[in-house]
């Protein structure tokens, strides 16, 4: 089947178009169609159905006559497709029937990673794990991968960015790599499934693991001076440009411009991308799936082939941020997926509290720990309570373990979980007490809401970084983005009412630039890695222990250092204490440390800004409406044939005003944004002479006084630091106090009211 496109020129097709012309039909982009089971035509080859979109049928007269040719019509939205495509199938196009060769190569870790060593893992992943200076295991991965390698089911609790992704991804990717390869031509039996609460988790997991599996380390050798030579190559053409390439693609001599296909292949299912293509992919078969279990059961609903290998062929059954999973509603698809996971005679009589379940199970376990299922749980956050139910759970016989009643949704879906390791799974547990990451520093301010905006806009000026503001709403980010934009900040939102698309866009904008904010529903406080996140600043108080623990985990990663500001209203004082002290070790509000401002009148000043800010918006948001009316009526009238009065057809009287004064506005703000931000006692005359001479600071921070083009500059306040965690270290350490010494409360003493900004 062709579809034929309108040619641009009478089409709505935008300017961005590309035609990439063929001369050949065949070489067009056809893409199998799914054909509805109730057709009855099965997929067996014996008739593939085809088509194609987007494509121009060009007739030129040649000296052999009519001759046909086909420009494809590519636009920039095509192209962002493809990239997220690239991202949910990497390697997609890398699967291949042909058989699949057993590498040999060797690595020589007792030299170049001996804190790796001892795990004999694949030297492909150690090649990896060199080339990403990855130089020793993390402390989840040092307790967690020999015993994953042993065969053992792990639920590991560790805190947020301690590579956890790594913990249970190597030893899948060790064993997977080892299995022997299908010698012919059959499809790949999927054997790892990996379920993650959000698509950018799951996309993130996948691509993680992609990393550690291509390698370009030319520290790995042939073992086998015959066999062909490496190729760890990264990126491969495609359609004129540069993809990266899924799995680990195999040594092969392979002719040119063919790809080899991947020793383990891995790819994302996720919603909000094409499911089409996601169902071809799996119809290709995949090694390792990473998915959000909603769009996977989607699918499994329309396939069962899929349902049968994962009740059949799987080995490693992953749940990465359990908890989450269950909070973002997706307990029944979860629950679905995980039956088909179960031995056939769990699936009866799960949930078991009496014990003659675990009885049964301990007898057919089966003792090859090569073939059968291994199960991995992880997460940053686990109550001890649900650890002991887990484990005494599965507490093998002799033991004489009692069974407990699961006491939440996260105890019932672990309790179903089929664990087959015959001693119950190995329960690690590195999370901190507080749930406070040793290299992150916190810090509150107490404020009315109304000020939250001045406090937010503050903290940015003065410490200039990539920061991650939580908010509780999506309306909250609608409010604050255009209000943030119009100061003169980098601001991008990401929640779940944008299009994944753009969900991606906005977190590789954010990734890009080292100062930019980036304004969060909590779809981003789990599991999301990105790199050099400065601060979390919590504009509303997260509304549990998991949450604070979440958000501020995208900060102070992997040994990084970090940042977290809580902006506490009055009427959350007592939610943000529930949220503390629900912590094991009983965390109260007050060891969080006030974040210091030394010159409260710079607040005042700000204060003038984000109100002329706002009204800018409200002002813009009434002619923006009023516009919209007035197009509405002209619309209307056309379409039921109406004549619209003169007054009527007349833009409003006001419009004119409205917009002078919207300009001169916007001018006021502008001249705002360009004047210095001084603390108190500085003065931009004599930039070289007083304590703290301004011209230090210009250069320490590499920049010039503020003017209209390079606006929002705060000066004055102390040499060029910008750091907020030392800041807050420093003020604790003028107090004399330690951190868990801060605001002591008195016996008795009642919280002071707080005081709202000035107005100047
Ligand atoms: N052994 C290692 N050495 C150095 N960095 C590592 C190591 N293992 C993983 N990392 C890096 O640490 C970062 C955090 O890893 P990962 O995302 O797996 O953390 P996590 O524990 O899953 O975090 P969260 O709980 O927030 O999901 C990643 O950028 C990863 O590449």
């Amino acid at each position: 089947m062709l579809k034929r496109r309108r040619p641009a020129s009478q089409s709505l097709v935008s300017k961005k178009n590309k035609k990439l012309r063929h001369e050949n039909p065949s070489t067009l982009p056809w893409k199998t169609t799914l054909r509805p089971l109730e057709t009855g035509i099965d997929g067996d080859g014996i008739l593939e159905l085809e088509e194609v979109e987007g494509v121009e049928v060009l007739y030129e007269e040649g000296d052999g006559g009519r001759i046909a040719r086909f420009n494809v019509v590519r636009n920039e939205d095509d192209d962002e497709d493809e990239r997220m495509e690239d991202i949910d199938s990497e390697g997609d196009d890398a699967f291949d029937d042909e058989p699949v060769e057993t590498e040999q190569v060797h690595f020589d870790s007792e030299k170049l990673l001996p804190r790796w060593h001892s795990f004999a893992l694949h030297p492909r992943l150690l090649g990896s794990l060199s080339q990403n200076k990855f130089s020793s295991p993390t402390p989840i991965q040092e307790k967690s991968i020999p015993l994953a390698l042993k065969g053992r089911d792990i639920v590991g609790v560790a805190q947020t960015g301690s590579g956890k992704t790594l913990a249970y991804g190597l030893p899948i990717l060790h064993r997977l790599l080892h299995d022997a390869r299908p010698k012919k031509k059959s499809k790949r039996p999927l054997r790892a499934l990996i379920l993650a609460p959000t698509r950018e988790l799951a996309l993130q997991v996948s691509s993680h693991l992609n990393m550690a599996l291509n390698s370009s380390s030319s520290n790995i050798k042939e073992e086998d001076e015959c066999s062909p030579s490496l190729n760890f190559k990264k990126k491969n053409k495609r359609k004129g440009k540069d993809k990266e390439t899924s799995g680990a693609e195999e040594p092969t001599s392979q002719p040119p411009g063919k790809k080899p296909p991947p020793v383990v292949s891995i790819a994302a299912i996720v919603g909000g991308m094409s499911a089409q293509k996601q169902r071809r992919i799996l119809d290709r078969g995949v090694d390792v799936l990473v998915a959000t279990p909603g769009r996977l059961w989607d699918i499994m609903q329309e396939d069962d082939a899929l349902a049968k290998e994962i009740r059949h062929e799987l080995r490693f059954l992953v749940l990465d941020e359990a908890d989450r999973m269950i909070e973002a509603g997706h307990f029944k698809e979860l629950d679905g997926i995980l039956r088909l996971t179960l031995r056939p005679d769990d699936s009866e009589i799960i949930p078991d509290d009496e014990g003659s379940n675990t009885e049964s199970k301990a007898e057919v376990i089966s003792a090859d720990a090569e073939t059968r299922l291994q199960t991995f749980v992880f997460s940053a956050t686990m109550s001890k309570e649900l650890q002991r139910n887990v484990k005494k759970r599965y507490r093998p016989k002799h033991s004489g373990g009692k069974h407990r009643q699961a006491t939440s949704t996260l105890d019932d879906l672990l309790l179903r979980l089929d664990f087959r390791d015959p001693d119950g799974p190995e329960v690690i547990d590195l999370s901190p007490e507080d749930g406070v990451v040793d290299t992150l520093v916190e810090s509150k301010v107490e404020c009315l809401v109304a000020d939250k905006d001045i406090y937010l806009y503050y903290f940015l000026l003065r410490y200039p970084g990539r920061t991650l503001v939580f908010l509780s709403a999506i309306d909250g980010i609608r409010r604050l983005l255009p209000l943030l934009e119009m100061l003169g900040q980098k601001v991008y939102p990401i929640h779940s009412q944008l299009e994944m698309r753009q969900r991606l866009k906005n977190l590789d904008r954010f990734k890009s630039s080292s100062k930019s904010v980036l304004l969060a529903t909590d779809i981003a406080a789990r599991g999301l890695d990105i790199k050099g996140v400065d601060h979390v600043v919590h504009y509303q108080v997260p509304r549990s222990a998991d949450v604070y623990v979440h958000r501020n985990g995208r900060t102070a990663r992997a040994g990084g250092k970090g940042f977290s500001l809580l902006l506490i209203a009055p009427d959350e004082r007592k939610a943000i204490a529930g949220v503390l002290g629900s912590f094991s070790a009983g965390r109260d509000a007050k060891s969080i440390p006030l974040f210091p401002i030394p010159d409260t009148t710079l607040l005042d000043k700000l204060k003038a800004r984000v109100r002329l800010a706002k009204e800018i918006e409200g002002m813009g948001h009434k002619v923006r409406k009023a516009n919209h009316e007035d197009k509405w009526m002209k619309e209307a009238a056309e379409v039921l044939g109406v004549d619209l009065s003169d007054d009527e057809r007349k833009p409003s009287m006001k419009k004119p005003k409205q917009d002078a004064k919207l300009a001169a506005m916007k001018a006021d703000l502008r001249h705002l944004l360009s004047q210095p931000m001084l603390a108190r006692g500085t003065s931009v005359r004599y930039i070289t002479s007083g304590n703290n001479p301004l011209v230090e600071e210009l250069l320490q921070q590499d920049i010039s006084m503020p003017s209209e083009e390079s606006p929002n500059v705060m000066l004055g306040l102390g040499g060029g630091n910008r750091d907020a965690g030392k800041d807050v270290t420093d003020a604790l350490k003028r107090k004399g106090k330690r951190r868990s010494e801060v605001n002591p409360k008195k016996e008795g003493e009642e919280e002071e009211e707080w005081k709202g900004i000035a107005t100047s």
